[in-house]
């Protein structure tokens, strides 16, 4: 996806590409909610997917992870057993009382094989560990916090030892030090060559490592490039000065849909090498 019509001589290996999603077009009862998405995200990046409430951020990683059927377009992504998904506000404490090593061990079962693999507790022990938790593994999910339930559930993602993690708001509702502990989990599995995608109303603590935004409002991309900076200016480190486009700011921004994630760094958003906004 580039802005230009010059031919793309630096193309990047099809191999490198672990999400390549087009045209997608997502339909919920009587509501067009996608709206024709193109989103590639290659191996090693952090992307973050932004906007307003309602912009359709959810349905998009839905789409992606098979939880959602598209009406049209093409979705590639690696197979589930090599993507770890953790979706938005779900408690892990569910009907039926279960142990936080229970809940991750679960990650591991897969269709047609519902038997824990040869090793699974120390897999399930490193997990928790990532996350913090290794000396909660035989607590009660319900004796949990809802910031520490989250942190179970991205252990189940991570127990597999995806390529892909997709998180829906991660980070909604946890308190700060297990933000900082999270972003620095993420910087050693992204170092490690995990790829992320991550659904957030704030950069945050990842701000970082976040190598794209890809911003949506109504169901369309209208961002794709530089993340924004949290101090208001450019994110790229040679970028001197913001260049002042108010009208594409505030499309871009999410306008009269209420896009506010990133208020004092709109500016951002906009006149970036490499970056299509459509209206
Ligand atoms: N089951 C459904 N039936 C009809 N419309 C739905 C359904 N689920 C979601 N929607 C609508 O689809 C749109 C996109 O919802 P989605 O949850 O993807 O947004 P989002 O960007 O993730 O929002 P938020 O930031 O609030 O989580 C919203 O207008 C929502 O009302």
């Amino acid at each position: 996806m580039t802005a230009t019509a010059a031919p793309d001589t630096a193309a990047p290996d099809v191999d490198d590409v672990v999400i390549d999603a087009r045209d997608v077009h997502v339909r919920l009862g009587t509501s067009h909610v996608l709206r024709g998405v193109d989103l590639t995200v290659r191996r090693g990046e952090v992307v973050a997917l932004l906007g307003a409430n309602g912009s359709g951020k959810s349905t998009l990683v839905r789409a992606l992870v098979g939880a959602l059927p598209a009406a049209s377009g093409t979705v590639r992504v690696p197979p589930p057993a090599r993507m770890g998904y953790v979706p938005q506000r779900v408690s892990a404490a569910g009907g039926i009382p279960s142990t936080a090593q229970e809940v991750v061990a679960s990650g591991l079962l897969r269709p047609g094989r519902l038997r824990l693999p040869r090793g699974w507790r120390d897999q399930v022990h490193d997990a928790l560990e990532l996350v913090g938790l290794a000396d909660r593994c035989h607590d009660a999910t319900n004796h949990l916090s809802g910031g520490q339930q989250q942190r179970v559930l991205i252990a189940r993602a991570l127990v597999r030892e995806p390529e892909l993690l997709v998180l829906d708001e991660p980070v909604a509702g946890v308190d700060q030090p297990s933000q900082q502990q999270f972003a620095a989990t993420m910087t050693r599995l992204v170092a490690q060559g995990l790829t992320v995608l991550v659904v957030l109303h704030e950069l945050g603590e990842l701000a970082p490592l976040v190598t794209r935004a890809v911003v949506l409002r109504h169901g369309r991309v209208v961002h794709d490039g530089a993340p924004p900076s949290a101090r208001g200016g450019h994110a790229a480190h040679d970028h001197e000065h913001v260049h002042p486009h108010a009208a594409t700011t505030a499309a871009v921004a999410g306008g009269e849909s209420g896009f506010t994630g990133f208020e004092d760094s709109t500016a951002a958003f906009t006149d970036h090498p490499g970056t299509e906004v459509r209206p």
